[in-house]
């Protein structure tokens, strides 16, 4: 089988992108965050503290005919921002771009952490990173991708972001009018269960490219992109008027001034991120400072964020030896 469904920005500025999800039966319809980086598939749902819901769909697998109970299974997460959620496990039936996996483990929260309350657009996580990086115990359960791969047509899926417009992810197939070109492709290493891959190097505007290898994770729960700190001062000495502000954690710079594209190398394939898409938003309440879209990699893991995703059609193979495939479009 394979499919595609509509991916949303759920704001102007791209912070996250979701989904619709039809989790039971009768459907009930929830919008998920996909991310690639993580692999928890977890709702709000009638077992959430009342005062952590705000305005999200939950999920009532009690009002689900075909909702089993995993006794005895708990999960608990966090996220790379701190956020966290915890809850207990149903399984239950799920489609998802008309694909439909009968017993996908539901992660039901019972408790989520502020960001997530008050991030009133997602009512859950899609996780699409490798099993390996699962946090229900005692035993770990798989992804979507992961029940689903043996049914689709090719065990891959793709991503085609948008800047503040719908895009879409796919399942099981590449729709070839989604990019132009060729698509280029690296190997994965899914050793720490991320979609790992090495970049060939980097430009910045229109400076010459420079060949050096830069591994990263292809993220799309990761708004921004972060690389090695010798590339972004780099970066930053071409944007007048930036600096590291340790109040924001970040690179800022008077928000008219202009900012570089930034060129990433797959192989000898380059994908250029237009320096519209390098301003991230206002970093003040006065809004005289920008935030950049660029920062530097904490703990020496390098990000490929939706900043870069959305500025290119990638397809996650999931096949034995996993590969990540990057074009233009
Ligand atoms: C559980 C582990 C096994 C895996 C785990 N993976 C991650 O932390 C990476 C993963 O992609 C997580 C997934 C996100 C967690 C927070 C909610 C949204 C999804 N990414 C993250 O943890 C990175 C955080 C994101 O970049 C946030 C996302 C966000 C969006 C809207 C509102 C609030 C927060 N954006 C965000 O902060 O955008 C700014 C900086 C422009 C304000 C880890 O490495 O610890």
């Amino acid at each position: 089988s394979e499919g595609s469904v509509t991916a949303t920005p759920i704001d102007t500025i791209d912070t996250e992108y979701t989904i619709p999800v039809s989790i039971g039966t009768p459907a009930q319809v929830l919008q998920m965050d996909v991310d690639t980086g993580s692999s928890d598939f977890w709702v709000f749902s009638s077992e959430t503290e009342s005062d952590e819901v705000n305005g999200q769909t939950i999920y009532d697998p009690s009002q689900s005919s075909t909702s089993k109970k995993l006794s005895g299974d708990t999960y608990s997460v966090s996220y790379g921002d701190g956020s966290s959620s915890s809850g207990e496990v149903y399984t239950d039936k799920v489609k998802i771009a008309g694909i439909t996996v009968s017993k996908q483990a539901v992660e039901v929260a019972e408790q989520v952490s502020s960001s997530f309350t008050s991030d009133t657009s997602s009512s859950g996580l899609v996780g699409l990173a490798f099993d390996s990086l699962n946090q229900v115990s005692p035993s770990a359960v798989q992804t979507f991708f992961g029940n689903a791969q043996s049914k689709l047509d090719s065990p891959l899926f793709t991503a085609d972001l948008k800047h503040d417009a719908a895009g879409s992810y796919g399942f099981g197939f590449i729709d070839s009018s989604l990019y132009t070109g060729s698509i280029t492709y690296e190997d994965i290493d899914s050793s720490d269960g991320f979609w790992s891959w090495t970049s060939s190097g980097y430009a910045i505007g229109s400076g010459s490219f420079v060949s050096t290898k830069i591994t990263g994770i292809a993220d799309t729960g990761t708004t921004l992109m972060t690389m090695p700190s010798s590339i972004v001062k780099a970066y930053y000495k071409k944007v007048s008027g930036s600096y590291y502000d340790s109040t924001a954690a970040g690179y800022i710079f008077p928000c008219g001034n202009t900012t570089p594209s930034f060129t990433f190398g797959v192989g000898s394939l380059r994908i250029v991120i237009p320096g519209s898409y390098m301003s991230y938003a206002a970093a003040d309440d006065d809004g005289t400072y920008c935030y950049g879209s660029l920062q530097k990699s904490s703990g020496g893991t390098n990000i490929f964020g939706d900043v870069a995703l959305k500025s290119a059609f990638v397809v996650f193979n999931g096949a034995s030896s996993p590969t990540i495939g990057w074009a233009t479009k």
